[in-house]
C-alpha cells in the first residue's frame, strides 16, 4: 500500500467494487422544474413526480431550478483556487474543536478517514448552536464564519451563492410538503430565523488506492435535505432501496442532485427514507462538489408530523432536538469515537 495512511483503509464489506461497473438499467430520476417559474404552470404532476422519486430513491435530479449557470461557475473557480493554496495558507482557516466551521482534511465517515478535504461555511454567519452535545448543557454559542483571504472574491461569491440556492431549497421543501398533501408552507417556520443550514465545498484528490479508500464513506445526511451540486467526474453512489447495490448517479450538465435527509424521513413517519450514500475516488481525475445542506434553527424539536398520524400509522419516532443531534454528530465527524455515530433509528420507537 505504500505511503497511504491505514486511516484511510475501508473495512473490506465496505470496498467499493470499481471493475466492473453495474450496467445502469434503473436511473435516479431527472425533474424538470421549469413549470415552476412559468405564470400559469401546473405544479400537479410536478408534486407526484417529486413524491415518487422520494418514495422510490429518496434521490432525484433536479433541471430548470433557476440557480444561474454563470453563479454556480464563479463558485466552482473560488473553490478551486482555495484549494489549489499551498497547506500552510489552507490550515489559516482550519476547522477545529471549537469552531466547525473553515478547513478540514480530516474528516471520518463511520471513523474511516476520508479521502478529501473540505470549506464549509455558515448561510447565516454568527447562528446560535448548543455549547456542548451534553443533553443537560442548556448553554448556547455562536457559531461564526472563517474566511480564508485567497481568492479575495471568495466569501462574495459563497454568500451570493447561499442566497440562490436556498431559494431553491425552499421550492422544493415547499414541493416535498405538497407531495405529503400538506400546505406549501408547513415546514417553512423552521428554518425562517437561525436557520443553521451549511454549504460544503468538497474536493476529492486522485487517489493512489481507489479500491481501499473512499471519498466519503457510507453514511445518510442528517437535515431536512441537501441540494448537491457536483462536476462531470463523478464517483457519487448511492443505496437503491429495493436491493441495497450501489447505484452511481450519473453527472447531468447543469442539474442538482437532491436528497431527503433524515428530518424528512422523521416528519414523514417512513414514507420517505434517508437513503445512504457514498463516494468513490479514482486514481486519475480530482473531483469536485458542493453540497448545500438544509438545517433548521438549533431548538427545532423533530417528530412526526400528527396530520400524517393515525391508527394504522402510528408516531415512529419520539421527538429529538435538531441542535443536539447535530453537536453530536459533529464530534464523531471530528475524530474516532468509540461509539456508533448518532442516527435517527436511536429516536426509534417500539411498534
Ligand atoms: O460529493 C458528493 O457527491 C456527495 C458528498 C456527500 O454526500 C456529503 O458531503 O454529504
Ligand atoms: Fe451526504
Amino acid at each position: 500500500m505504500g505511503e497511504v495512511d491505514p486511516g484511510f483503509v475501508q473495512a473490506i464489506d465496505q470496498r467499493p467494487k470499481l471493475k466492473p461497473a453495474i450496467p445502469v438499467d434503473d436511473e435516479i430520476p431527472v425533474i424538470d422544474l421549469s413549470v415552476l417559474s412559468s405564470s400559469h404552470g401546473d405544479t400537479k404532476q410536478l408534486v407526484s413526480e417529486i413524491g415518487h422519486a422520494c418514495q422510490k430513491w429518496g434521490f432525484f435530479q433536479v433541471v430548470n431550478h433557476g440557480v444561474p449557470l454563470e453563479l454556480f461557475q464563479r463558485m466552482e473557480e473560488v473553490g478551486k483556487r482555495f484549494f489549489e493554496l499551498p497547506l500552510e495558507e489552507k490550515k489559516k482557516v482550519k476547522r477545529d474543536m471549537v469552531n466547525a466551521l473553515g478547513y478540514h482534511d480530516g474528516e471520518h465517515t463511520k471513523n474511516v478517514r476520508d479521502w478529501k478535504e473540505v470549506f464549509d461555511f455558515l448561510v447565516e454567519d454568527m447562528t446560535m448552536v448548543p455549547a456542548s452535545h451534553e443533553p443537560d448543557d442548556k448553554e448556547l454559542r455562536i457559531l461564526t464564519n472563517q474566511w480564508p483571504q485567497y481568492p479575495p472574491e471568495f466569501r462574495e461569491v459563497c454568500q451570493e451563492y447561499a442566497r440562490a440556492v436556498e431559494k431553491l431549497a425552499y421550492k422544493l421543501l415547499g414541493l416535498i410538503a405538497l407531495s405529503l398533501d400538506q400546505p406549501e408552507n408547513k415546514f417553512n417556520d423552521f428554518f425562517k430565523d437561525h436557520q443553521t443550514s451549511l454549504i460544503r465545498f468538497n474536493h476529492y484528490p486522485p487517489c493512489p488506492v481507489p479500491h481501499l479508500a473512499l471519498g466519503v464513506g457510507r453514511h445518510k445526511d442528517a437535515g431536512a435535505l441537501t441540494v448537491l451540486a457536483q462536476d462531470d467526474v463523478g464517483g457519487l453512489q448511492v443505496r437503491r432501496k429495493s436491493d441495497g447495490e450501489w447505484i452511481p448517479v450519473t453527472p447531468t450538465p447543469n442539474a442538482y442532485i437532491i436528497n431527503v435527509g433524515d428530518m424528512v424521513q422523521v416528519w414523514s413517519n417512513d414514507k420517505y427514507e434517508s437513503v445512504e450514500h457514498r463516494v468513490v475516488v479514482n486514481s486519475e481525475r480530482e473531483r469536485f462538489s458542493i453540497p448545500f445542506f438544509f438545517f433548521p434553527a438549533h431548538n427545532v424539536m423533530v417528530k412526526p408530523l400528527e396530520e400524517l398520524l393515525n391508527d394504522e400509522n402510528p408516531a415512529k419516532y419520539r421527538e429529538y432536538n435538531w441542535g443536539k443531534f447535530f453537536a453530536t454528530r459533529n464530534r464523531s465527524d471530528f475524530k474516532k469515537l468509540d461509539v456508533e455515530n448518532i442516527q435517527i433509528h436511536h429516536f426509534r420507537l417500539p411498534q
